[in-house]
């Protein structure tokens, strides 16, 4: 996703939710619906996976594979990973995708797994933001290339109704709030529409969410009466919010695309610290432990790179040709890694 305007919505799925999107609402509730004068929208099917998620420490993680092959590359992440399995989250497994005559992904494959903070690097155009759709299940890899959620395989789309536990969010650079709704409608969006809660317990729970990420009494504005950065943390805490009624609440990963693009670095800090915070080894604006489990990032930015996580995997040409974590990625020896994080012009990276 290249857009060059940097807005945060999200998009989250989940049993008791079903797809939601950065575009409109997909069936109004009664106190949406009447600000929603539009026509009705499919409700989005479910992302789902059995899956008890154990939270594990995975410490400092595996050893950076500095390699510049990428026929070693193809099989990074898959196979020979002695590691306890049982924490994977998600599994991309050899994923191709083609858009027309044109192949983007060749072979990727990596594992997100419970706990973890990843970022995903690599030249424009090499099929980052992809790679997050086909993890939330918005695009199917084509036929050949398999993605496993809590490992069970994922069939198509988010539609895969057997499959049950694991909330998936993605947040996007670019899409706005909705813009005829309150920032109370917004963040509660999905709880209007999916659960079975009061209007105003889901208002509690939208000021709650709103406090995590350090926004108080803003619920009745619109969007047009916020600025930039408090509409990243409107559309962040709208990615946080879930049931809590429910006798199991799934662990959550988020995917964030170019969360920092277009940010001064400040702005980029503030939203860095935000990540991290809400993740499940950070503390949230209330002091409390963060709800999301694993995220995983998408960006060119260094700042980000360095402060929001722990490891990287470099795509290039359709393929993961380095994995690492972040401290190892400056003085990375591979050549592709050298080029991109010193922004050489010299290099096997050609533009
Ligand atoms: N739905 C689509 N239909 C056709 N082509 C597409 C589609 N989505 C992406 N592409 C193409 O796939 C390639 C990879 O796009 P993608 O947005 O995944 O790259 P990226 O690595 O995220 O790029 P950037 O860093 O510039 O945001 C691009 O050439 C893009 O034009």
């Amino acid at each position: 996703m290249s857009s060059s305007t940097v807005l945060w919505a999200s998009l989250r799925s989940s049993p008791s939710t079903g797809l939601r999107g950065h575009q409109k609402p997909l069936i109004p509730s009664s106190s949406v619906r009447r600000r929603w004068g539009g026509s009705c929208w499919d409700r989005g099917r479910k992302i789902l996976c059995a899956c008890t998620a154990p939270p594990r420490n995975w410490g400092d993680g595996p050893p950076s594979l500095d390699t510049y092959n990428s026929s070693i590359s193809k099989n990074l992440g898959v196979g020979n990973d002695v590691r306890d399995e049982h924490d994977i989250l998600i599994e991309c497994r050899d994923v191709h995708k083609s858009f027309g005559d044109k192949q983007i992904l060749r072979g990727v494959s990596f594992k997100i797994r419970h706990g973890e903070a990843v970022g995903i690097v690599g030249p424009s155009g090499t099929g980052k933001s992809t790679v997050l759709k086909i993890m939330a299940g918005l695009l199917a890899p084509d036929k050949q290339g398999e993605v496993f959620i809590c490992g069970r395989k994922r069939h198509g789309l988010v539609s895969d109704e057997e499959i049950s536990g694991l909330r998936i969010g993605l947040v996007f650079q670019s899409a706005a709030l909705f813009d005829s709704l309150t920032v109370r409608e917004n963040v509660g969006f999905l709880l209007y529409e999916n659960s079975k809660m009061s209007e105003d317990r889901i208002a509690e729970l939208v000021a709650e969410n709103l406090a995590a990420v350090g926004l108080k009494g803003v619920e009745d504005r619109l969007p047009s009466e916020l600025s930039g950065g408090m509409k990243k943390r409107v559309a962040l805490a709208r990615s946080l919010i879930f049931d809590n009624t429910k006798e199991v609440v799934e662990p959550e990963v988020l995917l964030y695309d170019e969360p920092t693009a277009g940010l001064d670095p400040i702005a980029s800090t503030v939203v860095e610290d935000l990540i991290r915070s809400v993740h499940m080894k950070g503390e949230d604006a209330l002091g409390k432990p963060g709800k999301i489990a694993s995220y995983v990032v998408v960006t060119h930015q260094h700042s980000t790179i360095k402060r929001a996580v722990d490891r990287l995997l470099f795509l290039y040409e359709g393929r993961i040709v380095w994995e690492g974590m972040t401290h190892e990625f400056t003085t990375s020896t591979n050549p592709i890694v050298r080029q991109f994080a010193s922004g050489s012009l010299d290099g096997p990276i050609k533009y």
